[in-house]
């Protein structure tokens, strides 16, 4: 098949090819509803249900690709937007890749403050992030050049001081697990990071922008609520009501039974103990809690 001809006319999605947002990017596309096929070792892959082209690009890039308009829509990460300078619409947090951007100097070292790394060498694949950083650590004012030498690596950063290519390093960390295997620890953020859907300023299928984009939402409510029922005597229902007061307003339907109501309502899930203990103690019963699948909000 020849895929440029099949391109005009679809909205073009770009999507990390590769690395720690890769899997979790094709469950969301998968709970969306956006089917395709990918051939092996193609890079482009016609969307089989709706007017797309997914377009798998390095996270790194994908950035420059949406804020040029050469895709209308992309998910990567906030830190890679801010690297790479583009102006973008942040259209959706997906709560996913969550890491921080830290200063990561050698454990037991002469470091303990990012003010003691003025005139060193720090490496990062995050140049421009990291440049700003000292930047503003340095004060420069236009014209001034920074004492701080920025080096650039693609990869394996946590290598680069026990390597002596650097005095420090400005990398991401997750569990931290990297970065205590390496015998560094970390000295400042620089940025608190996690996978964003970002959208071209001038997309060029505006309203199939806005059902991927509520299509994502509603994924991203489905995995914070699940959905609460029980019943109760009625008067009890004030009460009641304060704790599962829903996301708009809980469902009371009157139940075949004098003065009983049975309750309906969405509650978060990092709530969902608390909230079932405490509908306990003020009288509810039978209380049922269930997973919601998919939803729109
Ligand atoms: N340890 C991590 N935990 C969570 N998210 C991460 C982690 N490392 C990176 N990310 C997020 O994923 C994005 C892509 O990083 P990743 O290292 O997977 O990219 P890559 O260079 O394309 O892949 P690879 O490292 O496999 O070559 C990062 O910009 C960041 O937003
Ligand atoms: O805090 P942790 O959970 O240990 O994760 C941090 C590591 O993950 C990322 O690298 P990745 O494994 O993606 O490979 P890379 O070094 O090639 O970028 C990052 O650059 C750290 O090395």
């Amino acid at each position: 098949m020849d895929l440029v001809n099949y391109l005009p006319d679809r909205l073009m999605f770009a999507v990390p090819k590769k690395g720690r947002l890769y899997e979790k990017c094709l469950s969301l596309l998968k709970g969306a509803d956006i089917q395709f096929h990918r051939s092996n070792r193609l890079d482009i892959a016609i969307c089989l249900n709706l007017p797309i082209a997914l377009i798998f690009l390095p996270a790194a890039d994908i950035p420059t690709f949406v804020g040029e308009g050469r895709c209308d829509i992309g998910i990567t990460g906030y830190d890679q937007v801010h690297e790479s300078n583009v102006d973008v619409d942040m259209g959706l947090d997906l709560h996913f890749g969550n890491c921080k951007l830290q200063i990561q100097v050698p454990r037991n070292g002469p470091y303990t403050k990012p003010e003691q790394l003025i005139g060193k060498t720090i490496v990062s694949t995050f140049t421009n992030l990291t440049r700003q950083y000292f930047e503003r650590l340095e004060k420069i004012k236009p014209g001034e050049v920074l004492k701080t030498k920025i080096k650039y690596v693609g990869g394996s950063v946590e290598a680069s001081c026990a390597l002596g290519v650097g005095d420090a390093i400005v990398d991401l960390v997750e569990s931290g697990e990297t970065m205590k295997a390496a015998g560094l620890q970390a000295i400042e953020t620089v940025l608190s990071t996690s996978a964003h859907l970002i959208v071209s300023r001038h997309p060029s299928h505006p309203q199939l922008v806005k059902l991927i984009k509520s299509r994502m939402e509603g994924l991203l409510a489905a995995q914070k609520y699940v959905l609460c029922n029980y019943n109760a005597p009625r008067d009890k229902l004030p009460v009641l009501l304060k704790v599962t007061p829903g996301r708009r307003a809980a469902t009371v339907s009157p139940l075949d039974e004098d003065n009983w109501v049975a309750v309906s309502s969405m509650i978060q899930r990092k709530d969902m103990a608390n909230i079932l203990d405490l509908l306990k103690e003020q009288g509810a019963t039978d209380i049922l809690v269930f997973e919601i699948s998919n939803c729109r909000v």
